[in-house]
């Protein structure tokens, strides 16, 4: 096709520009609204300039961003008649972004939320995707640059470590690129996380620091590339950033991991290659094929849970993440026990020449298989049981009359959060704001906290059990509810109804059933209930989630 495309240059081009300028116009009336929340996967499409190789080899581009969210992708071909023609088709991701796109443009519309949430004691994942050349290794070193900036430039809230270990997936193998390429290898603990064990962790105390590690490490890949006589990149290169704060004892850690994968090559690129050169691509495009499974079925995961109601996607969801050495590093992301939600960016990366379509159209497959269409299901109506269905409205409501005397301040807490935004919030960030209110002291921040997760908590019972009666009882520490009362779980926590409650107890847990009592000798059904006192230190418990 190449040499077709030659002899036809001046009329590809001219259907290229033509095809520019009907994009170019339908990019203005580009749509912000759905822009509104972004998902906790996001996935986006970065289409690099052309190189200046390829204007000299006089490439023109093939694939342009047809609008905020989708890619054009323009392919030569010969028709019957021998004369040329254009296949074009289109793929829609999250946001493109052009060549005239930089890489703070990407950091600040969503890295940058990502880096803070780490800080925080979130989790978050960045993928940067596509064919080898494609400007992977582009993108995520001037990310890396940016998070590093944000994080060690001392602007953001609070003391915390940072501790970096930087490694290498090659096949089966993981490299510490950070230690001579010292070979490390990955175990499961008794809690179910994976551990590299052997790698060297860094603590770097300064942005050049960890940048001058961030050097080490790509010198380090670059040696290895060179002694297999390669240019490119045919391992995936992880960046784990963890995040360590002292300031609360029961602080989570924040964790970022920052992945530059393995050129995805389509196997005919490498038919020209040594044996062990096609073995090397098999086994990355099959990791590569296992991490789109595994990112699917944790999405699919979380829409069969956010569905639980209606049970009408609740099926099994099987994530293959031990399948490959990448996604068990990476098994904390798609781990459906994993409480905290990870948020996830993937970044398919296009090389945009005419030329190189047939790959571009790989990539651009691959990412739109990932997002996992939320299915149109009509929003649960307001329950004060269940925050999950609480407007930020709600939310104010429920912290003025449940966060004690003086109340803390509902704008400081949740300036703009719904329900199910303050229930991902982490106790840190929940305890930082609740703290911006003179006079609140970090007990009486925990309690609230704690108050929100046990009404979550219930209520996922509740939205998991429909036949499960979440009801206040009467605060004698018995619950007396005939019949109904069987449904309930020993362990439960239940908060009261308002014109239950008495002695200021608002919470109890149901212990057993009441077998002894009067009332159970009369023949009505009641259980036993511990009351959840109003002092954060009065009792502990591990909840099921
Ligand atoms: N957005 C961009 N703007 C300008 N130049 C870019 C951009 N993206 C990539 N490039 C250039 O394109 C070339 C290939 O990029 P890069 O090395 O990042 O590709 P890669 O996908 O990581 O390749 P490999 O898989 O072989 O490592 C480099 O010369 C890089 O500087």
């Amino acid at each position: 096709m190449d040499s077709f495309y030659y002899e036809n240059k001046d009329y590809f081009d001219q259907r290229i520009q033509q095809v520019e300028s009907s994009s170019r116009a339908s990019q203005a009336i580009r749509n912000f609204e759905t822009l509104a929340e972004a998902p906790d996967t996001a996935v986006y499409a970065r289409i690099r300039p052309l190189t200046e190789r390829e204007i000299e080899e006089s490439h023109i581009r093939g694939v342009l961003p047809d609008s905020f969210n989708v890619a054009s992708v323009h392919e030569p071909r010969r028709k019957v008649n021998g004369k040329p023609d254009l296949n074009s088709s289109s793929f829609t991701v999250d946001e493109v972004y052009g060549p005239d796109k930089s890489t703070r443009d990407i950091y600040d519309d969503r890295v940058q939320e990502l880096t803070k949430w780490v800080w925080d004691g979130g989790m978050s994942l960045l993928l940067a995707y596509g064919r080898t050349g494609s400007g992977k290794t582009f993108t995520v070193t001037g990310l890396e640059k940016l998070v590093v900036e944000e994080l060690m430039d001392g602007k953001l809230a609070g003391v915390r470590e940072v501790h970096v270990c930087i490694f290498e997936v090659t096949g089966n193998n993981l490299y510490d690129l950070l230690n001579d390429r010292v070979q490390v290898s990955i175990m499961e603990d008794a809690f179910g996380s994976m551990q590299l064990v052997g790698i060297l962790e860094k603590n770097p105390t300064t942005s050049d620091e960890f940048l001058n590690l961030i050097e080490t490490a790509k010198a380090q890949r670059s040696v290895a590339s060179t002694a297999r006589n390669d240019e490119s990149s045919r391992s995936h290169s992880v960046c784990r950033v963890r995040i360590v704060t002292k300031e609360t004892t029961s602080s989570q850690e924040g964790s970022f991991l920052l992945v530059d994968l393995a050129g995805s090559e389509a196997s005919a690129d490498t038919q020209h290659h040594s044996r062990e050169r096609m073995a090397e691509t098999r086994e990355i495009n099959k990791s590569l094929t296992i991490l789109k499974d595994c990112i699917r079925a944790r999405a699919l995961w979380s829409i069969s849970q956010a569905d639980a109601a209606t049970q009408k996607h609740q099926k099994h969801v099987h994530i293959p993440f031990r399948s490959s050495k990448l996604t068990q590093v990476l098994k904390s992301a798609f781990d459906v026990k994993n409480t905290q939600t990870y948020k996830t960016l993937v970044i398919a990366c296009i090389a945009p020449s005419i030329l190189d379509v047939a790959h571009s159209k790989n990539t651009l497959r691959y990412a739109e298989t990932l997002k996992v269409p939320v299915p149109k299901s009509k929003p649960r109506p307001f329950d004060k049981r269940i925050p999950t269905t609480w407007t930020n409205d709600h939310v104010k409501e429920w912290v003025k009359k449940n966060s004690g005397k003086p109340p803390i301040n509902p704008l400081k807490l949740a300036p703009k959060e719904s329900g199910i935004e303050m229930c991902r919030l982490n106790e840190d960030e929940f305890c930082r704001r609740a703290l911006l209110t003179p006079g609140v002291e970090l007990e009486r921040a925990k309690l609230l906290y704690f108050k929100l997760w046990t009404l979550h908590i219930d209520s996922r019972a509740l939205l998991s059990r429909p036949q499960a009666i979440i009801e206040t009882g009467p605060t004698d520490t018995t619950l007396n509810r005939p019949q109904k009362a069987k449904t309930i779980k020993p362990g439960s926590f239940f908060q009261l109804d308002t014109e239950d409650i008495e002695d200021g107890i608002e919470i109890v847990m149901a212990m057993g059933p009441d077998i002894i009592s009067q009332k159970s000798k009369k023949g009505e059904f009641g259980y036993i209930c511990a009351v959840v006192g109003s002092s954060a230190t009065a009792f502990e418990s591990n909840m099921p989630i």
